[in-house]
């Protein structure tokens, strides 16, 4: 058995530019990886993809992105031979964390090296992008501006060390109904330019200021719980709270450690999944 670490990602920015011909959004955001991470076993066998996953929220057929990127490599490489992939699902599903489209981009590095492909993390995000918006980055990791529908990446210098708190309240939001609820003329948009600044200066305080994501309004009008969420967030001391993706996670920047106790109780007593992480933020090999 062959195991693959895939973490989740979040959102530093995100801004919506445009709606396309395609229906895509033209989008430009700033995600980095944190240390929550699913792990994906692979097994070879003689022939079919077979997914396991205790998660009874997670499909287990062609659904799966992590099937889709196993029928993606057999159809484009011609293999015959098949793979069992069991998921390990630690990041919350449907929540903003990219879980689905990490699973994605670990099973296509995986399958890599199994089915002995050699190709390199360029191909492989090349392919991702077939399967979803953020597999191209999952491919990665790391900390990186993408552009397009997700899928075209420039890789950033990783944020400087902070603890994350990520809390998902117990509803799930489609990414589809958020953009497609998305009005232009209400919109706010993060300066991507100052984040990036703040990356390289590695400025911790000009990171936090300039969190910013043009979707955050949308969730919170659908789902008031997440404006509540961030408020709680503030109130027990994170230096700085955003929405990640599409939502519903909040996550919560803190650098000081002693202050993680009262942030993380506070929530849990409020909000249904609650989590301390780390930025992690630097790329990743190839499996
Ligand atoms: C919200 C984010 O997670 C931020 O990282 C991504 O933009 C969404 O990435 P994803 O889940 O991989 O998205 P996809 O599976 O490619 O698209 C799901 C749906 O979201 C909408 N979509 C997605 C990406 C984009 N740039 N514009 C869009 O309008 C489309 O309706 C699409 O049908
Ligand atoms: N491997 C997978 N893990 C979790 N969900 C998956 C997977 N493959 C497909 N799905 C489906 O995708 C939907 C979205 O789940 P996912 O956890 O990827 O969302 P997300 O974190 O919001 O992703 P993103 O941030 O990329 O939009 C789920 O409701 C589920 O039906």
């Amino acid at each position: 058995m062959l195991y693959v670490k895939a973490p989740a990602k979040i959102n530093l920015t995100l801004d919506v530019l445009y709606k396309r011909p395609d229906n895509y959004h033209e989008i430009e955001m700033i995600m980095t990886t944190v240390d929550l991470a699913d792990r994906i076993g692979l097994k070879a066998t003689e022939s079919g993809i077979h997914i396991e996953s205790a998660d009874r929220f997670v499909p287990n057929d062609s659904r799966n992105l992590a099937y889709q990127a196993a029928q993606l490599l057999k159809d484009t490489f011609n293999i015959k031979s098949g793979v069992i992939i069991s998921l390990d699902k630690q990041i919350p599903v449907a929540a903003g964390l990219a879980g689905g489209s990490s699973d994605a981009a670990a099973t296509l590095k995986g399958l890599n090296q199994l089915w002995q492909l050699n190709l390199s993390l360029d191909e492989l995000a090349e392919l991702g992008a077939k399967i979803g918006s953020d597999v191209s980055f999952c491919v990665y990791g790391g900390t990186a501006l993408a552009k397009g529908r997700g899928e075209i990446i420039e890789h950033l210098p990783a944020p400087p060390h902070c603890w994350v708190v990520l809390a998902k309240p117990t509803i799930g939001v489609s990414t589809a109904d958020v953009y497609g609820a998305f009005k232009p003329a209400k919109a706010e948009h993060p300066d991507t330019g100052k984040m990036i600044e703040a990356l390289e200066q590695g400025d911790y305080q000009a990171m936090c200021d300039h969190l910013g994501n043009a979707l955050e309004s949308v969730t919170l009008e659908m789902h008031p719980e997440v404006a509540q969420i961030k408020e709680q967030m503030k109130k027990f001391g994170a230096d700085a709270v955003l929405m990640s993706g599409s939502g519903p996670t909040v996550f919560g920047l803190v650098q000081q450690e002693a202050r993680i106790p009262r942030i993380y109780n506070g929530l849990r007593g409020f909000c249904g999944e609650v989590y301390v992480v780390r930025l992690i933020g630097e790329r990743e090999t190839l499996a």
